[in-house]
């Protein structure tokens, strides 16, 4: 068995910086990365297909177009022949929320996939793969707190942040990032800071977080409610949402927002804490 962890993906800033003519835009984004996730799991001597499990299973078609699948066609096309897998996926990530989850599913097949055929992590043809599957499998790919430019696939890994404890929240609203993207207005509000991703993070900005209010009014709500707990260090949407996530300084302020969360609303709440830093093993690949 090969057990691959699929972190969820937050973007502590993203700015967006140019409309291409491509139908891409320009960004600068701080990948982070946290302890949770969903797992990607090969089985070398099961019947091949996709098993879907998890509380997020549902709705989420194990046909031919789930990123696990379509990773796994790019690996055995570009990288090494043979013959498909059977692939179980836990989903535990909401769908299409702005943390990755399929992005995250898409990388970490291609990891499993490499660790089972003998290829380099850092083969740069895995990365080729990653970069044709969508935006985010690149940095997903990497699973480093980095800064993305381009459309998120250009990545400098980055040193020095902490494992802050975090809260993500999502409201069980699909928000698509194309018609996030849509809405942009258009204004480039400036670049990213440059030093340490924390600071860089706090004097940064979501520029989707307008646009995705709009399609999702009960984004902010969670802002409001997210940034008003005790012990909030930074409180803002992920990706193109509706996903929003808090750091705190520490777990028990966490708990304590986790708990008034969960008396008060029905949003999925996951707590967890920032990883993908040197020494700060994601769980499951821990437990593996
Ligand atoms: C919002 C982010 O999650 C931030 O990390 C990503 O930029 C989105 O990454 P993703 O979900 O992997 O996106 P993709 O599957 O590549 O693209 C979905 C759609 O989002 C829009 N899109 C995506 C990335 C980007 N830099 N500019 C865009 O305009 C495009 O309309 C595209 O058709
Ligand atoms: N394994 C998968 N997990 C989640 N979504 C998948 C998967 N395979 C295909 N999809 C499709 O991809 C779309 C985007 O899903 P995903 O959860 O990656 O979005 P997201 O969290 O907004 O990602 P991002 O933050 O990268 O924009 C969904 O609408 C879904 O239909």
């Amino acid at each position: 068995m090969i057990v691959e962890a699929a972190p969820a993906k937050l973007n502590l800033a993203l700015h967006v910086r140019a409309r291409r003519a491509d139908g891409y835009h320009e960004l600068e984004t701080l990948f982070a990365f946290v302890a949770d996730g969903d797992v990607v799991t090969i089985d070398p001597t099961g019947a091949p297909g996709l098993t879907l499990t998890g509380p997020f299973a549902a709705g989420l078609s194990g046909e031919g177009d789930n990123l696990v699948l379509r990773a796994e066609r790019l690996f055995r096309a570009r990288v090494v022949d043979g013959r498909p897998m059977a692939i179980l996926l836990d989903k535990r990530l909401p769908v299409a929320s702005g943390i990755g989850g399929g992005s995250a599913d898409a990388a970490a097949t291609l990891r499993a996939l490499a660790r089972l055929e003998g290829v380099a992590i850092d083969d740069p043809r895995l990365f080729g793969c990653a970069e044709a599957l969508g935006s985010d499998v690149p940095a997903c790919l990497l699973g480093k707190t980095a800064l993305g430019r381009g459309r998120g696939e250009l990545l400098l890994p980055l040193d020095g942040l902490a494992a802050l404890p975090a809260l993500l929240i999502n409201p069980g609203v699909a928000v698509s990032t194309a018609a996030v993207f849509a809405r942009w207005d258009g204004i480039d509000r400036g670049p990213i800071g440059q030093g340490d991703p924390l600071a860089a993070a706090l004097a940064g900005r979501n520029d989707l977080e307008p646009p995705a209010l709009a399609l999702a009014p009960v984004i902010a709500e969670i802002l409001a409610l997210l940034a008003a707990q005790p012990g909030v260090r930074l409180a803002r949407m992920s990706g193109s949402g509706a996903t929003c996530f808090a750091l705190f300084d520490t777990a028990d302020q966490r708990a304590a927002a986790a708990a008034r969360v969960r008396a008060a609303h029905p949003w999925w709440c996951l707590e967890t804490v920032l990883a993908g830093q040197p020494g700060v093993p994601c769980r499951d690949q821990a437990a593996a």
